[in-house]
């Protein structure tokens, strides 16, 4: 083993250590001061949330400073305002009728996973979510977002120390390593892995209890009776934003024959441009890399750069940079997650074989994530809501802004669950709620008969039970108690 890995498998126990003790006193605190812990750090976040993203673009190369800024307000003072009636510390509820009491207990440590894409928003989001739990958390920063993920840590330490709780609640890796990140997810009490397939199979291989979610490939299908400048033009408000980062933008735009030339005309009137020949050729060829993942060279990039990175020529204004497609499937990289300004085309005859083509494109690698159809038909919506192996679907919106709660009343979130088809153990937007754990105080409801007096006439115990008889006792008091 090198160096370099020893030292990070024994930076991730260290860290681990003293969250541990950390989180011990944090636990002991009552929920107004967590609340207030959590609100300094959800304003601190909001306030430093344009350099935070002006340094993720840096350092990543990926997305928009103006959409990253947007995120980390999502993730800090949008979040705040939807979790601060939340109910997460101590008694959550006492049911007087049903006489069981839940108690919120803490998970404990959390390994943080940050994907990339989104590097400060989602430090940010994991951060407020645990602490709002009572947890501690620990960051393995992707290697090419350490900077700005350990700023934004950075940042939230000075709040912790601010507000005399220990800097140890949150913190993170200095030395990331493949075999540190891996000896963290065995450590901690749950894993909140956010990324990748790679990934998230990782943390659930680990023998720690996860919440992973995974890759999104979402479809956007265009349905005939759909507004159709209107549907064109929230596509384009959604693969735009960050460059196209967020794993619930769209990845191909699906849409009817009777209506495909008017979508065609939409998107070029908004400023999409339809590769052919030797120009869609030549951007295939810098969209992957030998091993098929996405290539970090395009990944969340606008139109014009990858265009100059394929060394073709595309007209001034161009925002979108789209391929008309027949194929789906691994040799078909316009049917993939594509991370950027790259969007495929499917033209079908009827909705259902919309849904065909949907499908096929979901399990090409976002299966369970999202899906996003614009229609005025209900009954299409309805068909589509439930047949489609997704967890979250989409209507009438922006994909981006709808799956993470911008455009729709779902959670505000950065860790968007694809469910067991997606290999998740969660559907859920995840949220404070999902990194708790309720302990049931259940009382007798004294509906059993088996008080002293009663005793008599329940089944005598012998060695070897009738089972029969027994039941046939039951039914019987149950008859005398209706
Ligand atoms: C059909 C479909 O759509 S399937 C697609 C599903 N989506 C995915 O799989 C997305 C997965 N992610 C990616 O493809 C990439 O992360 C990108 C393109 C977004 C970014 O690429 P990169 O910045 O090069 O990051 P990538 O994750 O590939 O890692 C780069 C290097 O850092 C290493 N690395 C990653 N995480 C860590 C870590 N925590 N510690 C140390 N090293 C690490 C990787 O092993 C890799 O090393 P290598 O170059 O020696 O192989
Ligand atoms: N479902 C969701 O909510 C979200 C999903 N994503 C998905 O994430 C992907 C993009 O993010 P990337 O940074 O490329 O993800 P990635 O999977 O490459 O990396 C994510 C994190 O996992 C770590 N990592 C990668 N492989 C690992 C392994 N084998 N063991 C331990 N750690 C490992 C990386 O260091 C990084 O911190 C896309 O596929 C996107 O759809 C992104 C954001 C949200």
């Amino acid at each position: 083993m090198v160096d370099r890995d020893l030292l990070s498998i024994q930076e991730a126990r260290a860290l681990v250590r003293c969250a541990r003790k950390a989180q011990e006193h944090y636990a002991l605190l009552g929920q107004e001061r967590v609340d207030a812990i959590v609100k300094a750090i959800a304003e601190a976040a909001a306030s430093h949330a344009e350099s935070l993203a002006a340094l993720a673009v840096e350092e990543t190369g990926f997305g928009r400073v103006q959409d990253k800024k947007a995120k980390n307000l999502l993730a800090s003072e949008r979040l705040f305002d939807a979790i601060k009636d939340m109910k997460t510390v101590g008694v959550l509820n006492d049911d007087k009728i049903r006489k069981i009491v839940e108690i919120a207990t803490p998970m404990g440590v959390i390994a943080g996973i940050v994907p990339s894409t989104n590097p400060t928003s989602t430090t940010i989001y994991k951060s407020i979510i645990a602490l709002k739990s009572g947890n501690a958390i620990v960051f393995t920063p992707h290697p090419s977002a350490k900077k700005c993920i350990g700023k934004t840590v950075e940042i939230i330490r000075n709040v912790l120390k601010g507000c005399d709780v220990s800097e140890d609640l949150v913190s993170v890796m200095n030395v990331p390593s493949m075999e540190g990140s891996a000896e963290l997810m065995k450590i901690v009490d749950l894993i909140l892995a956010t990324g990748g397939p790679g990934m998230v199979k990782a943390a659930y291989s680990s023998g720690t209890p996860a919440l992973g979610v995974g890759a999104g490939n979402v479809p956007a299908f265009i349905e005939r009776s759909a507004n159709v400048e209107e549907a064109v033009a929230k596509i384009f408000t959604s693969k735009t934003f960050d460059n196209g980062t967020v794993c619930a933008s769209e990845q191909a735009i699906v849409t009817e024959a009777v209506i495909a030339d008017q979508v065609k005309a939409a998107l070029i009137a908004q400023g999409a441009y339809f590769l052919e020949g030797e120009k869609l050729e030549k951007v295939k060829r810098v969209m992957e890399r030998a091993d098929g993942s996405m290539n970090p060279d395009i990944v969340g990039r606008d139109a014009g750069y990858i265009a100059g990175i394929a060394g073709i020529e595309v007209p001034y204004g161009t925002r979108l940079l789209v391929s008309d497609e027949k194929g789906i499937g691994p040799k078909h990289p316009f049917s993939k997650e594509k991370l950027t300004a790259l969007l495929g085309f499917y033209v079908v005859n009827d909705w259902k074989e919309a849904c065909e083509v949907c499908h096929a494109l979901l399990k090409n690698g976002g299966i369970g994530h999202s899906l996003a159809i614009h229609s005025q038909n209900e009954d299409v919506i309805r068909e589509f809501g439930i047949k489609k192996p997704v967890s979250r679907m989409l209507v009438n919106t922006p994909s981006t802004q709808g799956a993470v709660g911008i455009s729709t009343s779902l959670f505000p979130s950065f860790t968007l669950g694809c469910g067991t088809v997606g290999g998740s153990a969660t559907s859920d937007n995840v949220t404070p709620l999902n990194l708790m754990n309720i302990r049931r105080v259940a009382y007798d409801l004294g509906n059993m008969n088996c008080c002293p007096a009663a005793s008599s006439q329940v089944a005598p115990v012998t060695s070897s039970i009738d089972i029969n008889a027994v039941t046939a006792l039951i039914i019987e008091q149950l008859k005398k108690m209706a």
